[in-house]
């Protein structure tokens, strides 16, 4: 008899809390870490934080820093170069998706325990296991290593800029859609659903939606619970195998955008405005996912991002064609030059 398996990775432990990366040490020693270590970080975050952390960490003997510039393939190939001499046995990744995203995939193609310290909640890559790297040849996610431990710092990420966290709030929100969009997928191709990790990704929704709500009032309590559903999120993909709970036609949407102009917009941003256009296009309540974001003051239209309106309906044609075995309500030949235009104006999108 032939047996089906299906082997879910999940971390070993979870830290969220306020200023809680001080106590990094402790927790390196609770979660049995031993060096050789390397810290992964960006530009930006080894200013701002990794700098400080680092001086906390000294007493280690065996303790390196590589500086990436963005999740390219190059970016790997550079970290496994410096592997080769170092041979680290934890990869610290401290910063955004994208610094998180080289650290895991670096981390899953030399098996290496790898420790995730995001330092802004713009993203739900901090626990799945699966890595956005440009230059594999397509521009969504592969497989890549479940973190072993997640050290969030509700301090540290409710200091990062307010269009880092809104974009958290966007890429959240986007399940909305994705959810819907794999249930469509289950009707029409007999596709497996998975409920228990499709109300995972939804519940992730439903609290960021109430973020919109109260983080005038109280952003870090906000930050928490974004920090929380990123987390969950994240798990839900891992539980699923796949980022099918997480991404549907919003993300294809942001894909597309990110291959005919990359680095215009964050990746949050565009699956905020995906949202709005696929949930249109379901018949589900696109104004209230506009007015959220609007509230929070994410960008819902292409001119606050800068991108021509010809790239967002370009994006929308083509979007159908980025991961054509994962059915969603572009359906197999996507949207026209007319019907694209047609949505992104109807939703307010362009003008
Ligand atoms: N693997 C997965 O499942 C997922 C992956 N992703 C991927 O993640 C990426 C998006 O991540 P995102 O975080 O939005 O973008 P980036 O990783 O590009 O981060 C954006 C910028 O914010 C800076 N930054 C991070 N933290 C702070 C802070 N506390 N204070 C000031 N600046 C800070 C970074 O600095 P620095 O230059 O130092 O890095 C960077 O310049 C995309 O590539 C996307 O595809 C998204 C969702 C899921
Ligand atoms: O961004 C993601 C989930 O938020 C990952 O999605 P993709 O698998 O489409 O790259
Ligand atoms: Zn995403």
């Amino acid at each position: 008899m032939e047996i089906h398996e299906h082997i879910i990775d999940l971390p070993k432990k979870v830290y969220v809390g306020n200023g809680i990366l001080g106590k990094l040490k402790d927790y390196l020693f609770q979660l049995n870490v031993v060096d050789p270590v390397l810290v992964i970080s960006g530009p930006n975050v080894r200013k701002i934080i990794v700098n400080e952390i680092m001086k906390g960490l000294n007493e280690m003997n065996s303790l390196e820093l590589i500086e990436v510039t963005d999740s390219s393939i190059d970016e790997v190939n550079k970290v496994e170069e410096k592997m080769k001499k170092f041979s680290p046995r934890f990869i610290l990744g401290i910063g955004g998706g994208k610094t998180i995203d080289v650290a895991k995939y670096v981390a899953y193609r030399l098996n290496v325990n790898f420790i995730s310290i995001p330092t802004a909640p713009s993203h739900d890559g901090i626990t799945s296991p699966f890595a956005s790297i440009k230059g594999l040849g397509k521009p969504v996610s592969v497989k890549a290593k479940m973190p072993y431990a997640i050290i969030a710092d509700i301090d540290v990420l409710s200091a990062a800029p307010r269009r880092l966290i809104n974009a958290g709030i966007g890429d959240t929100i986007g399940k909305l859609v994705a959810v819907r969009d794999w249930k469509l997928a289950s009707k029409l191709t007999g596709e497996y659903y998975g409920d228990y990790t499709a109300s995972l990704a939804l519940l992730s929704a439903k609290h960021a939606l109430n973020c919109t709500k109260i983080i005038h009032r109280d952003l870090k309590y906000s930050v928490r619970l974004l920090t929380e559903a990123l987390i969950s999120s994240g798990v839900a993909m891992g539980m699923a195998g796949s980022t099918r709970p997480a991404s549907g036609s919003e993300h294809l949407f942001a894909h597309a955008v990110d291959l005919l102009q990359p680095n215009l917009a964050m990746h949050g941003e565009l699956v905020g405005i995906g949202t709005i256009i696929m949930a249109y296009i379901h018949g589900i309540r696109w104004k209230d996912i506009r007015n959220a974001l609007n509230k929070i003051g994410s960008p819902t239209t292409a001119k606050e991002l800068g991108i021509p309106n010809e790239v967002i309906i370009r994006a929308l044609t083509i979007a159908h064609t980025i991961r054509p075995e994962r059915y969603t309500i572009l359906g197999d030949r996507g949207l026209t030059w007319g019907s694209a235009e047609k949505v992104a104006r109807d939703t307010g999108v362009i003008d």
